[in-house]
């Protein structure tokens, strides 16, 4: 699959982290993500329930953290990216969680992780 769909730094509110103060607030991620897609069928047809709805899958990332409050990103990395592969039937994606307050000292820190078959 050579096409895609994109989402690039996507903010999304979570409680997340390791210690015991990280799970007494809210946190911003971002999320960056590449979706495998076929856009030849939304192009020709020029509908977007023919095309992958990045506005849809949006919504799902930022529902998905309502309901998921890991102590690690690696696990919201992982159960995130099985939820899109199963919600909106997608090959592959490559998904980074960044969590831009973590460490100081850094601009941001994050995991990355692709899944699925990109052929
Ligand atoms: N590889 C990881 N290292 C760390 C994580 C993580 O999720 N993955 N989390 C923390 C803490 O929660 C940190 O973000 C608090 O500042 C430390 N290391």
């Amino acid at each position: 699959m050579t096409d895609s769909v994109l989402i690039e730094g996507l903010v999304v509110e979570a409680v997340i982290g390791v210690y015991d103060w990280e799970r007494e607030i809210r946190q911003q991620l971002r999320v960056d993500l590449e979706m495998a897609w076929d856009n030849r069928p939304a192009a020709a047809s020029d509908e977007v329930r023919q095309a992958l709805d990045y506005a849809a899958v949006s919504e799902h990332v930022q529902s998905f953290f309502e309901g998921c409050q890991p102590a690690l990103l690696e696990t919201a990395a992982e159960k995130l990216a099985a939820d899109l592969m199963e919600a909106f039937a997608v090959p592959a994606l490559r998904l980074t969680l960044w969590k831009p307050g973590a460490v100081p000292a850094a601009h941001q820190v994050g995991v990355r992780i692709q899944r699925g078959d990109w052929r």
